[in-house]
């Protein structure tokens, strides 16, 4: 057999607050790989997400192939918006959901790694969160504040991360994000200035692999995934719309599974993909490679 071994190897999965999103199910097939896996969560989530472990209502999502249940190492505290504490403004430092953190910025993240595990702590960074507080909002209603808000949050983030964070990887280690279609093709309803997060976030793929890759040897690659009803898409309020006319008019018609985009992420980062970097990669069902609709979704047609 060709294994996706990950034994021995430490993973950062940034942006798991529940079981519902891409992030869990890419923290679990890290762990199914047999990596190490520490998780980042939003402060404004954090409590909650804590909360759910604690009282084992997140129990059935962390049962394991084999039995065990899925652990993470650690849950650091993360606002990606914020690279320093020197740079957060004050009301963000002292807000109650943020004050009895540390440092929560991308510069304590890193500074957290170092003191848990030693200078190179890192064998793969997944990040896997965005933000758009405009998203419901056409292009052209969008502020420049709501604009540059799903920039920072959706793009910079990851710019940032890697600046960060890659001086902490080992050799052969993988940076993998997640984008989606909306960079390259209009799609009516995601607004906010995310398609136009989404288009920097493929862009600096690209440019961050090749300097990542020369300077630290670290392959950088994003996950172009087909619409899934997260807690994150839900808030576009189309997201059973999109996830419906998916499956009716792509080559696989069938809904996208969490499970699907985790283990593609599991398989990037692993050294079976040692040649990949640079590359937006697609997890949708093949429907990037349409270019006309089959049919629009009708109860009578429904996805299987
Ligand atoms: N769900 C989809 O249809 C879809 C499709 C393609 C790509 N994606 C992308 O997948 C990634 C994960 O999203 P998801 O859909 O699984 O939803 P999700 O809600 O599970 O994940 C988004 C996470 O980002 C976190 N987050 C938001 N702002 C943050 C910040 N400033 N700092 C740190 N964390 C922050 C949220 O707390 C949440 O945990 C995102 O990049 C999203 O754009 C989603």
């Amino acid at each position: 057999m060709l294994p996706i071994d990950l034994t021995g190897k430490r993973v950062l999965v940034a942006g798991v607050a529940d079981d519902n999103g891409f992030g869990w199910a890419i923290a679990k097939a890290f762990a199914e790989a047999g990596a190490n896996v520490c998780v980042a969560t939003w402060p404004p989530a954090l409590n909650i997400f804590l909360n759910l472990l604690e009282r084992g209502k997140l129990d059935d999502s962390r049962q394991m192939p084999d039995g065990s249940m899925l652990t993470f190492e650690r849950i650091y505290p993360l606002d990606a918006v914020y690279d320093n504490l020197e740079s957060t403004p004050a009301d963000i430092r002292e807000n109650k959901r943020y004050k009895e953190l540390g440092d929560f910025t991308i510069d304590g993240l890193a500074a957290r790694l170092v003191a848990d595990f030693g200078e190179q702590p890192l064998d793969i960074v997944f990040h896997s969160l965005a933000n758009g507080p405009e998203v419901k909002k056409p292009l052209l209603e969008v502020s420049r504040a709501g604009y540059l808000a799903a920039s920072s949050a959706s793009a910079y983030s990851l710019v940032s991360m890697v600046q960060r964070l890659g001086p902490l990887m080992r050799p052969g280690g993988a940076v993998c994000s997640l984008t989606y279609m909306a960079s390259e093709r209009a799609i009516p309803g995601y607004g906010g200035g995310m398609s136009s997060a989404k288009a920097q976030l493929e862009s600096d793929t690209r440019v961050l692999a090749f300097e990542a890759g020369r300077k630290w040897g670290v392959r950088v690659n994003t996950i172009s995934a087909g619409p899934y009803a997260s807690r994150a898409a839900s808030a576009i309020g189309i997201i059973d719309t999109m996830v419906k006319y998916c499956a009716a008019n792509s080559p696989l018609p069938e809904e996208l599974s969490a499970r699907e985009v985790g283990t593609t992420a599991a398989f990037l980062c692993s050294p079976l993909a040692s040649a990949i970097t640079g590359s937006t990669v697609y997890v949708d069902k093949g429907y990037h490679s349409m270019g006309m609709a089959v049919a629009p979704p009708t109860e009578d047609r429904a996805p299987r």
